[in-house]
């Protein structure tokens, strides 16, 4: 039972006011405990109050093992069992049952145990009152968060449904109350051995949250949200209702305001280090057993004094100087608060290792001991203790000395032997049976279960990342192969138009004609009737730019009119825009592609003819032109210049002047 208001923007403050008493009241003395003055005046709600009642109270006799009776309402007879074994509901899909045992309830949940009727397990079923239906699109994003979260510091979600006015989610069952409880159990304080291990857990939790991308934030962190296992001193942070995926900054205001850190009233933003920040206040209940700013008595009072930057009362009450070290971090500014992973690398938390006893003989004088270092780092040393002639500190002193033990652990590990040794001496009493033994033996159980769990988890992202290489893999394939095929496609237009090429300065040539004959594109070009080193004037380009023999109709493309013409050498002064956009012409390329061209070659400081002649071979790749560009450059350049039927435009060049407009003779060239 939480004393303490839970500021929480999306919870009715009626109900909150209704579960503040310290009656335990089931559902069904809703209407009756609730104060009008807080509820809404709204007639649809009051009702709805009424049918939660008329349906918290309507006896569902199931069994729980076996539900039967369950589909059809019949009554079958419970008398048998104990009042707080009966069965009181049932979720839809039928697998859980809750039971008349009321676990607790807080400012906005009542609790019940509840069977899994599926796995045989017992469970909590947290029942929430909602003013509204939640849409199952909220309850989808929270269910999914709260699904994935997954660690054995954590309690863990199973399954969540909503009924009018009320949200049900089933959880873990903790056995032993919250952590705020047992620390006024442990009377007058938890010692620091326990306040370490506690606090271990919760920040291994928080560095398993805060680890997500993005960061999970709790927002609710205090003891009453963590949950004990007493059996096994099994911590586990709960009440994950809460919390949500950091995207960017949140502005909502939930939490409770004693754990609240000041960036949180602020509504400026806030991220997981809020979480470390209560994480102090836990801290500070745990190592003083006061509530923080127990010494204010509203709300109002804890705002003024968290915004001033004055901390808890019970601050001065810490003694450890290492443990107030770290309070006072958690409850800092934010940016110089220490994340969850950095606390728990601090020395304070470093876990100190156990000693248990493997074996003895029946005399209890040849022992096998085993120091256990848990956490961390995994390790272990086995070692013999003979008792007649042995001591603790001079066992321990020479596994120092040989680097066997760090030397912090001298006096911790000297007193654990000698508690064994304590222990053997009494005889009579079998070491099985011995309560630190037992209590070592489930540590370790509990310590190996979480290993498993780990191990289990990590296997599972291990085959996932497997996986996930194995389509990088064969998409790289993919790519490599369609790679190979444009390359290969390249390669055949390269030879394609060298052969081309070669066709039309050497027309009669073998090769020429072989491969005319070969590539396609090239079988539609007639062989030129006679070779000669210089070119010839073979066809006068009409008017209409088309051959004057009039062997090209119109439709048909200039570049296979067969006319060649010698031109000029550009002069290496030419500037570089006349060259390409001659270039251009002849290569049939509209004048916007020779502008693009041009560009090209502006950029890499090519700003004449000359400049283009200086280039290196390899420097003609890093133009950035396709190869059809780079080649009609290249053979305007060695003078393979051929009129191809294009009229004859004029040299619009007037800084350097342009040889007669020459073309340049294109077999079909591909699209640019
Ligand atoms: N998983 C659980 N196992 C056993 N008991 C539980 C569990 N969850 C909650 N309880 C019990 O129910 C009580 C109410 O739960 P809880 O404090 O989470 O409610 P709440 O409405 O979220 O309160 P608050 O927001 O003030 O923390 C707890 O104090 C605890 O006794």
């Amino acid at each position: 039972m939480t004393s303490h208001p839970h500021v929480s923007f999306s919870t009715p403050a009626g109900l909150h006011e209704a579960y503040d008493d310290d009656d335990l009241a089931p559902r069904k003395r809703l209407d009756t405990d609730l104060d009008p003055a807080i509820l809404p005046q709204n007639d649809s709600y009051i009702n709805s109050v009424y049918a939660a009642t008329n349906y918290a109270s309507y006896d569902r006799t199931i069994d729980p093992y076996s539900g039967l009776g369950s589909t059809h309402n019949e009554i079958i007879d419970q008398s048998g069992l104990p009042d707080s074994e009966k069965v009181i509901e049932l979720s839809p899909d039928e697998r859980y049952v809750r039971l008349n045992t009321l676990l607790g309830k807080g400012a906005y949940k009542v609790v019940y145990k509840a069977i899994d009727r599926e796995e045989g397990y017992e469970v909590a079923w947290n029942s929430v009152q909602t003013m509204r239906t939640p849409s199952n699109k909220e309850l989808d994003h929270e269910i999914q968060i709260l699904k994935s979260v997954r660690h054995p510091n954590i309690i863990a979600f199973h399954d969540a449904w909503h009924n009018d006015n009320e949200f049900v989610f089933v959880t873990e069952l903790m056995t032993s109350g919250t952590l705020r409880e047992y620390i006024r159990k442990l009377k007058p304080l938890p010692n620091l051995k326990i306040v370490k291990r506690w606090s271990r857990q919760i920040l291994k939790g928080l560095v398993y949250l805060h680890g997500h991308n993005p960061p999970i934030i709790h927002r609710d962190i205090k003891c009453d949200n963590i949950f004990i296992n007493g059996a096994h001193g099994e911590v586990k942070i709960g009440d994950m209702g809460t919390a949500e995926m950091k995207l960017g900054k949140k502005y909502t205001l939930i939490g409770t305001p004693e754990f609240m850190a000041p960036e949180m009233y602020e509504e400026q933003g806030y991220n997981e280090k809020v979480d470390v920040y209560a994480f102090g206040m836990c801290l500070l209940e745990m190592a003083t057993g006061e509530y923080p700013y127990a010494e204010c008595t509203n709300p109002a009072q804890i705002y003024k004094k968290v915004s001033a930057g004055i901390k808890p009362a019970c601050l001065g009450n810490v003694t450890h100087p290492e443990m107030l070290s770290i309070i006072n971090n958690c409850l800092g500014p934010e940016d110089e608060r220490m994340s969850a992973e950095k606390i728990l690398e601090h020395s304070l938390f470093a876990v100190e290792p156990d000693v248990i006893l493997m074996l003895s003989d029946p005399n209890h004088v040849h022992l096998t001991m085993q120091v256990v270092f848990k956490g961390m780092d995994k390790l272990s040393v086995k070692f013999d203790f003979n008792v007649d002639t042995d001591t603790a500190e001079q066992v321990v002193r020479e596994m120092i000395e040989e680097q066997v033990l760090p030397e912090r652990y001298q006096q911790h590990i000297t007193k654990e032997i000698n508690r064994i040794l304590r222990d053997t001496d009494k005889p009579d009493e079998p070491v099985d049976d011995k309560p630190s033994v037992w209590r070592r033996e489930n540590d370790i159980r509990s310590e190996l279960d979480r290993t498993r769990l780990e191990l289990q988890q990590t296997t599972e992202h291990v085959l996932d990342m497997e996986a996930k290489v194995e389509d990088y893999e064969a998409r790289a394939r993919n790519a490599e192969a369609k790679y190979q095929e444009a390359m290969h496609r390249l390669r055949e237009k390269q030879q394609l138009f060298q052969s081309l090429d070669e066709m039309v300065s050497h027309p009669h040539s073998e090769s020429a004609v072989a491969s005319s004959n070969t590539s396609s594109p090239a079988n539609t070009l007639p062989v030129l009737p006679s070779s000669s080193t210089t070119v010839e004037h073979r066809l006068t380009p009409d008017s209409n730019g088309y051959a004057s023999d009039g062997s090209h109709p119109p439709h048909e493309p200039p570049s296979n009119a067969l006319v060649s013409h010698l031109v000029d050498e550009y002069g290496d002064d030419t500037d570089i825009d006349v060259f390409v956009r001659d270039c251009a012409l002849a290569a049939h390329r509209s004048q916007e592609k020779a502008q693009e061209w041009s560009k090209k070659l502006q950029n890499q400081d090519i700003m004449t003819v000359g400049d283009l002649r200086d280039l290196h071979d390899e420097d003609w790749a890093g133009i950035g032109l396709t190869v059809f560009a780079l080649r009609a450059l290249k053979n305007m350049l060695k003078g393979k210049r051929l009129l191809a039927g294009q009229p004859l435009l004029p040299s619009t060049g007037t800084a350097h002047s342009s040889p007669a407009t020459s073309a340049y003779l294109s077999p079909s060239p591909p699209p640019q």
